[in-house]
């Protein structure tokens, strides 16, 4: 296992790059600590994959260094890197037994055969695929191949690290479920450094102690699942985590006020001492669980016009209108639903405030 760290790295595949659209990876300075369960999160587009590939070497960064346990190793190929990776398809030999292709990566590392028995054995007994061991992959489902493709990435406790990309993308959906949670034990019975790829934040916030959401080539923030949820330092964080996510209204500061249109919300103090001196656009942020909806006036509260209500089962999501702005809040099974108009109070310690899209406390 290693430390993997990132040292000013950029990437763009011009060969010629002039502006910051140009790269795929802007300027990233990052470290992953040995044996941690990352997620590297972000719609599509952002750099997930570009930033996979120069962590095992596939793809060489345009700029900037990459450190193993403090060794420079950015000129060097995959296969120097002692890394495994787990793709979106399944990668094994469809005329070998589950057996053998689990034991690949360590016959070519030159393991014996009683440890390599041990280890296949111990992996199989993980992923469920003991009863499989004599069977050719040839004649498994797609779920069963992933899964051997999942093994023999695990196979190896001597690796720096294991990258997935998107790897249950192909899983039935009640596998996928099933998988995430294996892999999460897998990670807290052999402590290997695991990096994991996706655009589902599902997935990536029950696999992580630590999730990484990328946007537009940039690191947005590095944080565990609560601290990205409570505390998102950029407005996309507030908007990508969370179902739904962030509400934003943009506003006015006065005094420790916040104006949207004709209302008013009161501030928590040391916020809006912080956004008096912040530049820029401002915007309060408040997440749909922590709006107070209520169906008549009370102290603080702001009238908002009903649009519509979905039934989730559980709960149920309200939309409302406030100064022409879009607004959702969650109404726990049982909390009745305003008619015309939802009286919401937007609670002091859970009202952020961001300017130009970033967080200002
Ligand atoms: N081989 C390539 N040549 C040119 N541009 C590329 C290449 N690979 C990726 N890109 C571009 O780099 C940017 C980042 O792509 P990347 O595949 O890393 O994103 P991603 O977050 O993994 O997306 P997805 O979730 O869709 O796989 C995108 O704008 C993409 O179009």
């Amino acid at each position: 296992m290693a430390r993997i760290e990132f040292d000013q790295i950029a990437h763009s595949y011009y060969p010629n790059p002039e502006t910051a659209s140009d790269y795929a990876l802007k300027e990233i300075n990052t470290l992953w600590e040995d044996g941690g369960a990352y997620a590297l999160l972000g719609p599509s587009g952002c750099g997930k994959t570009t930033l996979l590939n120069v962590i095992s070497g596939l793809l060489r960064p345009s700029r900037g260094r990459v450190l193993y346990d403090g060794t420079d190793v950015t000129g060097l190929p995959p296969e120097k890197r002692n890394i495994a990776q787990v793709f979106q398809f399944p990668v094994l030999y469809d005329t070998m037994t589950v057996f053998d292709n689990l034991a690949f990566p360590l016959k070519n590392r030159g393991f014996n055969k009683t440890d390599t028995t041990r280890r296949v054995r111990e992996v199989a007994e993980i992923l469920d695929l003991t009863p499989d061991l004599n069977k050719k992959a040839a004649g498994l489902s797609a779920d069963a191949k992933q899964k051997i493709s999942l093994g023999r990435g695990l196979v190896r406790s001597d690796v720096a690290a294991v990258l997935f990309d998107e790897p249950l993308t192909v899983i039935d959906p009640h596998l996928k479920w099933h998988l995430r949670r294996k892999l999460k034990e897998i990670h807290e019975q052999l402590k290997l450094t695991m990096i994991y790829v996706t655009h589902d934040q599902v997935e990536a916030l029950t696999f992580a102690d630590q999730v990484i959401l990328m946007y537009e080539g940039e690191i947005v923030q590095i944080g565990t699942p609560e601290e990205l949820f409570e505390n998102p330092r950029h407005k996309f964080v507030g908007y990508f985590i969370g179902s739904p996510g962030m509400n934003f209204l943009p506003c006015t500061l006065e005094g420790q006020t916040a104006r949207i249109g004709g209302a008013t919300i009161t501030l928590d103090p040391e916020t809006a001492a912080l956004g008096s001196e912040a530049s820029g656009t401002l915007e309060l942020g408040i997440r749909p669980m922590h709006l107070e909806v209520h169906g008549a006036a009370v102290d603080g509260a702001v009238p908002a016009t009903m649009n519509a209500v979905e039934d989730q089962g559980s709960f149920k999501i309200l939309t409302a209108t406030l100064d022409g702005h879009t607004l959702r809040a969650r109404l726990p099974e049982g909390h009745p639903v305003p008619e015309n108009t939802a009286w919401l109070v937007f609670p002091p310690q859970r009202t952020k405030l961001f300017a130009d899209e970033r967080l200002v406390r």
